[in-house]
């Protein structure tokens, strides 16, 4: 190459053109950077900021607002991503401007991933079932799945006799392991897999059910759509219009209701399979991880365990299993799992939502489809709404007269039109599963350990790593 009368040598060409590509990257990604925007780092282009956020993005992303503050814009890779890290934006965002705000982004690994695992059908979008559905669809199926869930007993005393039914179970098979250590998460999945079992389907299964396990094994896996489709053609076939069962027969109805013409429909035996799936995935490590983190929080603080003990002895005794109607009369039990809610924390930056249209926010343009995310770490560690808040105290729920008061920033559910579908089941379940364990057990450390480890893996949910326990018959 000879241009302005220099010349080059082949390797210098190439770092040449290196150094344009670079620099034009570089001004292209500060150019296209939309006007208006909160603040935040600039990050690299094409990867943005996304290489540092290292293994804790809700701790980095948490550091990060103490300089750009509590509304801040990063470049995910390529995607324009505002996080949301205090209680009173969350809700500016969520509730007040819920139109704007409660998208879902679109996600190209999402949609492959269902390619791949439905082989029988032209679906090729990933806008389905319940958690990353936008739109009509979505809120179509939210508010069918909400009243339905409701008709099935969540938040009522049939659909507790049911779960006291998985406790009991869940009771005698602790009680077998004879204070040996053991690790309890398949145990609580399989009880609090049931009780979402027992809503679609009307049936729970066994531990050692054949079809159950595959069940159980499917959840994280690629045939669980085949798992799920056998349940429920085999359901269907059973069908009686004059007796609505289950969760399943209600939306079979609904479908067989729908008037629309076929493509404004969006109750489909397809997408009764989705809203399934979303269901069990959305419902099962969710509980059963907190209860996880509850019981390493009861041994790590021997003496508020014990305060919950002598609150359960005092309320409901040892002759009968925990009630609902129990919860008004134990604000410290209450307090014990909003704390463990807090701190165990097991949706970090809960589910991203996305701008549905350009929006102003708090003097800021934000564009259409961009990520938006709730950092729940920084919020519920939030030091003005939870002073010293590393610590462990269920107190702070408390007020003087030992009555559970209500914090705006404790939000482990979310807030505004996408908050989670399952939250009164969850607190019913969190609940019963709490207080019966305490009820009849003590948890202790295996011997030789001297202190329970609060290392997580940060995944779909922030959960404790695989470890043992003892949980003993109460003296
Ligand atoms: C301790 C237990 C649970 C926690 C902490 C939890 C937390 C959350 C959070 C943070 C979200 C995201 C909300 C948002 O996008 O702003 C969510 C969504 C959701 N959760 Fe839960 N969840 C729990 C249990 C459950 C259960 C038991 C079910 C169902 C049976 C469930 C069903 C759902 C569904 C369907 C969504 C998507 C809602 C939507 O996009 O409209 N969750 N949950």
């Amino acid at each position: 190459m000879a241009t302005l009368g220099i010349v080059l040598l082949p390797g210098q060409n190439f770092l040449l053109l290196s150094a344009i590509v670079v620099i034009a990257a570089f001004v292209w990604h500060y150019l296209r950077r939309p006007r208006n925007l909160p603040p935040g780092p600039r990050g690299l282009p094409l990867v943005g900021s996304a290489l540092s956020l290292g293994e804790r993005p809700d701790l980095t992303l948490k550091d990060w607002a103490k300089t750009y503050g509590p509304v801040m814009s990063v470049y995910l890779g390529p995607q324009l991503t505002v996080v949301l890290s205090n209680a009173a934006s969350a809700k500016d965002a969520f509730l007040k401007q819920g139109d704007a705000f409660s998208g879902r982004p679109e996600f190209p690994m999402f949609d492959a991933i269902i390619n791949e695992i439905i082989t029988d059908s032209n679906i090729t979008s990933g806008n389905h079932g319940l958690v990353f559905s936008t739109g009509k669809l979505w809120k179509e199926q939210r508010k069918f799945a909400l009243a339905k869930l409701r008709g099935f007993g969540v938040g009522k005393v049939s659909l507790e006799s049911k779960i006291k039914e998985e406790i009991s179970i869940l009771l005698v098979a602790i009680k077998s392991t004879n204070g040996e250590a053991f690790d309890i998460q398949p145990l609580l999945n399989t009880s609090v897999c049931n009780v979402i079992c027992s809503i679609m389907w009307g049936n729970r299964f066994e531990h050692h059910d054949e079809q159950f396990k595959i069940l159980m094994k499917a959840l994280n896996q690629e045939i669980i759509y085949d798992v799920l489709k056998k349940t429920q053609d085999a359901h269907i076939d059973t069908f009686d219009k004059g007796n609505i069962r289950d969760f399943t027969d209600a939306y079979h109805h609904e479908i067989q209701s729908e008037k629309r013409k076929p493509h404004e429909k969006t109750f489909t035996d397809m997408e009764l399979l989705f809203v399934i799936w979303d269901l069990f995935m959305a419902g099962t490590e969710t509980t059963s991880t907190t209860m996880r983190w509850a019981m390493l929080f009861m041994l790590k603080h021997p003496k508020i365990c014990r305060k919950v003990q002598v609150e359960i002895d005092d309320v409901i005794g040892g002759g009968r299993l925990p009630a609902m109607a129990d919860a008004n009369m134990m604000p410290f039990t209450e307090a014990t799992i909003m704390e463990i809610q807090r701190l165990g924390n097991i949706a970090p930056l809960a589910v991203p939502h996305a701008t549905s249209e350009q929006v102003e926010f708090r003097g800021y343009t934000i564009p259409a489809n961009t990520t938006v995310m709730s950092n729940i770490t920084a919020i519920m560690m939030d030091p003005t709404y939870f002073p010293n808040p590393e610590r462990f105290c269920p107190e702070r729920f408390l007020d003087e007269n030992g009555r559970v008061i209500k914090n705006e920033a404790f939000i482990p559910f979310s807030v505004g039109r996408r908050v989670c579908l399952g939250e009164s089941l969850a607190k019913m379940e969190l609940f019963l599963f709490f207080t019966s364990i305490l009820q009849n057990f003590d948890v202790k450390l295996p011997d030789g350990v001297m202190e329970p480890s609060f290392e997580g893996i940060f995944g779909a949910t922030w959960m404790p790593k695989p470890h043992k326990i003892c949980i003993c018959a109460r003296e």
